[in-house]
Parts: structure tokens; C-alpha cells; sequence
């Protein structure tokens, strides 16, 4: 069907799958409003290859965003339709397949899994049966030439994995293993070797054939041949529109405002014209000059009608005409589609224009459950770090408080050993759960623009990840030091010991899922969770006399995990044990409910505090979700 069928003639009567009028797009600077976009028009059909070009600064990346519904900040006036009528926001993110500049992947998970995944999240199954998803998936591997490294790492941040070219290829697949109603692309050659970025544009180009697909790149400087795929052209400079229409007649058409090109590469050309010449002021002038003229010639051009120049040899694109080509000018609407309307009832049907149902709530959550789980198994280096941390708080805690007597020496190995734990159960729980959210927090973002899923699940999945990765080392810390050093041997107080540690855990992990969300980069959270967790350590009545603290800040030690945690640790303990005095010792502990009641952790009876403490964490998930639902959002202007 590729290359049959000529996509750069008019394509009467029919309605453009996306249309635009008179966009304008203002931001605020220091120096004042700077409009970005002038009065863009235009409209793209089902099964083009549009390249949006200009050199840079031109708004390129801008229209890009405003097209798609994905620009954030500053004002947009003009009005874009699709299909012909006003866009849902709901709806049209759904049936958009944003390619983003950034190959925004997991790097632990196979190109396989990527593209399963996306297939089983995006396809619904009430239409599509597992079977027919993994269907999917092969079929855009083949399309994509990704089959020979199905099951390679998609990599990055230091792990080896496919190839530039191949990760951009699997960010297109994870678009295209939906059935999206347009394709929009970023820079998909940016980072590419020429052949990688051939390849890419080639591969796209046969993808919007085959699904009559209507694909929207911004390319910087793509060769001869690159070019020569696209069937139209939306040229800007400065955010004026300077041309929009078929490639095969861009040259045409500038050769008749008088710029005949001396470039073998219409690129090359393209950008000539219309870059801004900055090596002085006068220069600069006289450029934008140059560029504001050109944007008239074509508002004149448009408004004439359009009288296009055609090809001589009728070529379309794939033989577009390049430098020197003699100009026959022919009548033309350009008002009118360029594409023709010769498809077939299957081809149309290929193009969904009402988003597919979302699939139910508890398969989202199940299948990002099993993405989630994959990650943390696959994040050795964690693992190995808990393993390490594991053995080492073992062997330090076990040690230093080594077989503990009922001595006044073991009075206060005991409030160390039991201090130490409830810090050890916080620290190295937050830090890495607010690591692993932050570095999917890209991920979150791109399949969160594109409706992937509900909030819900991935928050109910992510949460429910780091289980496992919290509780089984700690588990094992748990038993080792609990036996090493000798705490109460008694089984209701061992298990009661072990309820309270898992309370803790699962605050904590609700505590470091609130701070990811509450900051944007890494840096920040890791000055805010040290920050936050130290000073609340000061509430856990082992640092501080709470009789001693100033009532300004004394109620803090009621929403504290650690003071709950600390008090249920430390009566739990310490109830119902005797210990000796040293001889000629005045002051003495006798009993261990002594100790309880001087540090004043006697207020709430154990399970009271395991109670709250499980309550904080709730409010901790709850104001993390809250801040997942709508902190972290992305804000895109709509119009
Ligand atoms: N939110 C914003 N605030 C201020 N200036 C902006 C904003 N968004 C875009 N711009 C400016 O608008 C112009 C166009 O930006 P855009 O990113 O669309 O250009 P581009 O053609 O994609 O460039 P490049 O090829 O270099 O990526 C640039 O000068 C840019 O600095």
C-alpha cells in the first residue's frame, strides 16, 4: 500500500483529522508578553507525514505542543478542531499518540515488556483478548525492526541497552501498539546518526500508510532524502507561518516569490531562508525583515486562494523537487486538502475517532502491580544495598548490645537498641521508595498525559511494590537482632515487636511516596527527608524530655510515627522485666515500667500506638495520593 498512493494531492470534501485557526501563543517574560505563535493556521488529513521545520527558536516544538493539548504556562487564543469538531481534553489525549523528544522508559524492563506493557494497559480488553495484545506487540516489532532485541534492556542512566535509534523506535512503538487517530513527534532524529534517523522517519512514514495514520514530527535538519518522505510541510521562523502545504511543491513555491534554491538539501534551504542573523543588530533586522515578508507573501498567497506551483513532472512526494527545478505553476485550491480521498472502508475504519474504553480498575492495577514488582527485582543494586544493610545492622546492633542482662547497663543498652531500631525502620526505608518514585516519575508523566490509567492504580500499585522490598530484609533484621541480643524471649511480645515494626515500615513508606511528590527533583527531596525525619526524631522521647519541651512545639509528638513507634517498642520491652542495682548505687530502675514511665511513653497502651501509627500512615498515603492527583499534574492548556 506505501508509496501507491499519491498523499500530496487534494483530497476533496473530506475533513482534516486535526485543523487549527488563527493561533496565537503569548508567555510572560521579565521583559514583558512575547507572543511565541502568530496567527497560525492550517489542517492536517489521515495517512500524512507532516514535518513541522524552522530553525531554532522558531516554534517549532511549541505549535507541536499546542496541537497536542500539551502546553504548559502562558496563554493560547485561536481554535483547533478534530475531525471537524471542538476537542474533548478527555478524549483527544486518549486517541493522540505523543511521541516525546525524551525517551521517557523504564531501563530495567526489555524492549518486550515495555511494549506488553503499554499494549496491556491502552488496548481494552473487552476488544482485544491477551493473545490478540501480545499479537499487537509482535506486529509493531516487526514494523519497527525491534525483534531481534525483544529481550534486551531498554537501558540508560548507565545500564547498557539498545541503541539510541532502537529506544527511540520502542518509544514510538509504545505509541503505536494502540490504535491512536494521530501521531505526533518531537525530534525523533535528535541524538540519531543519519541512518538511525532515517530509518526512524522511513519506519513512521510506513506506519501512517499502513494505519492511515495522520503523523505530525518536528525534524531540525533531516537530509535530501528524509525530506523527500514527508508529503507536507509547515514551515515557521520566528512563529510565522512561512509555508504550509505539500513537500513536493515547497521548493515550487519559493522559487516563485523569487528564492530559487542553490541547496542540493531543501532542508538546508528551507532553514536558510528563514533563520534570524544575529551576528548584529542591523543584520538581526534586516532578517526578521526578510522573514515578516515572507510570512505576508504566504497570508497573500492563502488568501489569493492559493495558487500553488506543481511539480513539472508531477512527482509527489518521494521525488520531491529539489534546487533549480523549473516552477509550473498550476491552479490549485490551496484551501483544500492536499491528501487524496482514495482509501478503503478497513483503512478509515483504522482511525478511531472516540477513545477505546478504559480497561477495569483492578486489571490497570494488577498489570502495573506486575510492572512495579519487575522493576524492584530488577533494581539489583537495591537489593544487594538491603542485603548489605541487613547483614551489617545484624551484626552492629546485634552485637554492641550483645546478649543483654538485667543489669543497669542493659537498662540503657535496651532504650539504644530500641531508638536505633525505630530509626533504622524509617531511614533507609524512605530513601530508596522516594529514589524509585522519582525516577519513574518521568514515565508517570508521559502515560499520564496520554490517559494510560487511573491515578488510582498506580498509586494502589506502587505502594503496594515496596512492600516486599521493606518488609522481607527487615524481617530478617528483625529476628537476627531480636535473638542475638537477647530481648524478652516471649512469643506475644517477639510478634507484638514485629506488628510494630511493620507499622512503622508502612508509615514510612507512605511518609517517602508524600515527599516524592511534594518535590520535582531528587536534590530536594534529599535535603527535605533528612531534614524532616531528624527533627521529628527529636519527638520520639529518647532525645528529649517531652516535660522539658516547650509547649509550642510538645503536641508535634502526637501525629510522630517515631513516637508511637518508640513508646509501643519500649513498653513493650521493657513490661513486665526486673532488674538488679549495682552495689552502692543509689539510683536505680527496678523495674522496667519504671524506665517506661520516666521517659514519659506510657501515655498510649501498645496497640493504641500501633493503631495511630497505622492511621499516620493512611494519612500519609492519603495526602501523598492527594498530591499525586493534583500537585504533580501536569497543567496543560487547553483549548
Ligand atoms: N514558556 C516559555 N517562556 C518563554 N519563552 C518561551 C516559552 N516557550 C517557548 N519560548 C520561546 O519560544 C521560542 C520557540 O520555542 P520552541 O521550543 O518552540 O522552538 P523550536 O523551534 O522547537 O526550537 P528548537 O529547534 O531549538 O527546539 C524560543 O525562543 C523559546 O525560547
Amino acid at each position: 500500500m506505501s508509496g501507491q498512493r499519491d498523499y500530496s494531492e487534494k483530497r476533496e470534501g473530506a475533513t482534516p483529522i486535526l485543523s487549527w485557526s488563527n493561533l496565537n501563543y503569548d508567555v510572560k517574560t521579565k521583559q514583558g508578553a512575547r507572543r511565541i505563535l502568530h496567527d497560525i493556521s492550517g489542517n492536517v488529513y489521515n495517512g500524512e507525514l507532516v514535518a513541522i521545520m524552522g530553525s531554532s527558536g522558531a516554534g517549532k516544538t511549541t505549535l507541536l505542543n499546542v496541537l497536542a493539548g500539551r502546553v504548559q504556562g502562558g496563554r493560547v487564543y485561536g481554535d483547533i478542531k478534530f475531525n471537524g469538531a471542538k476537542r474533548n481534553p478527555h478524549d483527544f489525549k486518549r486517541m493522540l499518540a505523543f511521541v516525546e523528544q525524551d525517551d521517557l522508559m523504564f531501563p530495567q524492563l526489555t524492549v518486550g515488556e515495555t511494549l506488553t506493557a503499554s499494549a496491556e494497559l491502552r488496548l481494552p480488553s473487552n476488544k482485544y483478548t491477551k493473545a490478540d495484545k501480545l499479537e499487537r506487540v509482535e506486529s509493531v516489532m516487526r514494523q519497527l525492526r525491534l525483534t531481534h532485541v525483544k529481550d534486551t534492556g531498554i537501558g540508560g542512566y548507565g545500564a547498557r541497552g539498545v541503541s539510541g535509534g532502537e529506544r527511540k523506535r520502542v518509544s514510538i512503538g509504545v505509541e503505536l501498539v494502540t490504535d491512536p487517530s494521530i501521531l505526533v513527534l518531537d525530534e525523533p532524529s535528535s541524538g540519531l546518526d543519519s541512518s538511525s534517523a532515517e530509518m526512524v522517519v522511513s519506519l513512521t512514514k510506513d506506519m501512517s500508510r499502513e494505519r492511515n495514520l495522520c503523523t505530525l514530527m518536528t525534524i531540525h535538519q533531516p537530509s535530501a532524502e528524509m525530506v523527500a518522505k514527508f508529503d507536507k510541510l509547515i514551515l515557521l521562523s520566528q512563529g510565522k507561518l512561512i509555508y504550509m502545504g505539500p513537500m513536493s511543491q515547497a521548493i515550487s513555491y519559493f522559487e516563485s516569490l523569487g528564492y530559487p534554491s542553490t541547496n542540493p538539501n531543501p532542508a538546508n534551504f528551507f532553514i536558510d531562508l528563514t533563520t534570524i542573523d544575529f551576528s548584529s543588530d542591523k543584520a538581526m533586522q534586516e532578517s526578521e525583515q526578510h522573514v515578516q515578508a515572507l510570512a505576508d507573501s504566504f497570508t497573500k498567497f492563502r488568501e489569493s486562494g492559493g495558487q500553488l506551483p506543481k511539480n513539472p513532472s508531477g512527482a509527489s512526494s518521494g521525488s520531491i523537487v529539489t534546487a533549480g527545478s523549473n516552477s509550473n505553476i498550476v491552479a490549485s485550491n490551496y484551501s483544500k486538502s492536499e491528501v487524496n480521498n482514495d482509501i478503503t472502508q478497513e483503512e478509515a475504519d483504522l482511525v478511531l475517532l472516540e477513545p477505546p474504553p478504559m480497561n477495569n480498575w483492578l486489571y490497570e492495577f494488577w498489570t502495573l502491580l506486575k510492572r512495579d514488582l519487575i522493576l524492584v527485582k530488577r533494581n539489583r543494586s537495591l537489593i544487594y544495598g538491603l542485603l548489605a544493610q541487613c547483614i551489617t545492622t545484624i551484626i552492629f546492633l546485634g552485637f554492641v548490645f550483645f546478649q543483654l542482662k538485667h543489669d543497669q547497663a542493659s537498662v540503657q543498652n535496651r532504650i539504644g537498641i530500641l531508638f536505633m531500631f525505630t530509626v533504622l525502620c524509617t531511614f533507609p526505608v524512605i530513601f530508596p521508595v522516594v529514589t524509585i518514585i522519582m525516577t519513574g516519575r518521568g514515565v508517570l508523566m508521559r502515560e499520564r498525559s496520554a490517559g494510560t490509567y487511573r491515578m488510582t492504580s498506580y498509586f494502589f500499585a506502587k505502594s503496594l511494590s515496596f512492600f516486599p522490598l521493606a518488609f522481607l530484609p527487615y524481617t530478617v533484621t528483625y529476628i537476627g537482632v531480636y535473638f542475638i541480643s537477647h530481648l524478652q524471649y516471649d512469643a506475644a511480645k517477639f510478634f507484638i515487636g514485629f506488628a510494630n515494626m511493620y507499622a512503622i515500615i508502612f508509615t514510612s513508606i507512605g511518609f517517602a511516596f508524600a515527599i516524592a511528590m511534594i518535590t520535582h527533583s531528587m536534590e530536594v527531596a534529599f535535603i527535605i527527608a533528612p531534614v524532616t525525619i531528624s527533627n521529628l526524631l527529636l519527638f520520639t522521647g529518647n532525645l528529649s524530655n517531652f516535660k522539658a519541651v516547650t509547649p509550642v512545639l510538645r503536641w508535634i509528638k502526637y501525629v510522630c510515627m517515631y513516637y508511637y513507634s518508640y513508646s509501643a517498642f519500649m513498653q513493650n520491652e521493657f513490661g513486665g522485666l526486673t532488674f538488679t542495682c549495682d552495689t552502692g548505687s543509689t539510683a536505680c530502675y527496678n523495674t522496667g515500667e519504671e524506665v517506661v514511665s520516666s521517659y514519659n511513653l506510657n501515655e498510649q497502651s501498645i496497640w493504641l500506638c500501633i493503631v495511630i501509627n497505622l492511621c499516620l500512615g493512611i494519612g500519609d498515603y492519603a495526602f501523598a495520593y492527594a498530591l499525586t492527583r493534583w500537585l504533580a499534574k501536569p497543567r496543560y492548556i487547553w483549548i
